[in-house]
């Protein structure tokens, strides 16, 4: 367990055993590698390139307000987000950072179960509700200054019926 205490934390040992003995349903994998460009349009040939695969789709996120390109390599999803307004968080990291890793994604199985268990466990999460991601996700973020400075994002993939 993560006791949060006055910004600092301990970790007790003996319910962390615990916990990593669970049977581990959430955060199975991580689902994607969030990356902060200037432009899409010079950073998607040089990704394909890169990776040898082409990007397999562009969408526009207007609610993030972003542009996203994603990129298969094997089992994994690189994520380039290129800012469409100044006031996105995507442009405030684009200035204060410059381009670079941005955040890490996991899948979930269930994000309201797994956004519950990290406010019991004293993370601030940075939607209260979920809400639309790209590439058929629903997702939500924790944030970095209690994450080791590293942006966390929850997907959990929308299934329609
Ligand atoms: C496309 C949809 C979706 C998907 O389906 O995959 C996405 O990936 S959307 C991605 C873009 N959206 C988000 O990032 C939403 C969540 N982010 C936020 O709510 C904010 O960006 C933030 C993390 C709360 C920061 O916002 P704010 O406090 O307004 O910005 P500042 O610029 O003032 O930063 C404060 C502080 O935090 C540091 N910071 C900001 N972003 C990151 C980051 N990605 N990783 C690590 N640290 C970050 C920033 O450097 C500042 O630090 P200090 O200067 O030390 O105070
Ligand atoms: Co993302």
């Amino acid at each position: 367990m993560l006791t949060i205490i006055n910004n600092s934390y301990e970790v007790i040992e003996k319910t962390c055993i615990f916990t990593f003995n669970q049977p581990f349903k959430t955060m199975n994998k991580i689902e994607h590698i969030g990356i902060a460009v200037n432009s899409l349009n010079k950073s998607v040939p040089l990704y394909e390139l890169l990776l040898n695969t082409s990007c397999y789709k562009t969408e526009l996120v207007a609610s993030e307000q972003v542009n996203t390109a994603f990129f298969k390599t094997g089992e994994n999803k690189v994520e380039l987000l290129e800012a469409t307004d100044e006031d996105s968080a995507i442009a405030r990291f684009l200035e204060k950072k410059g381009e670079g890793i941005h955040h890490i994604a996991f899948a979930v199985d269930d994000i309201l179960a797994e956004m519950e268990r990290l406010k019991a466990n004293g993370f601030v999460l940075l939607n209260e509700t979920p809400k639309k991601g790209a590439d058929n996700k629903m997702v939500c973020f924790v944030h970095p200054k209690q994450t080791n400075g590293v942006l966390i994002e929850l997907c959990q993939e929308i299934k329609w019926v």
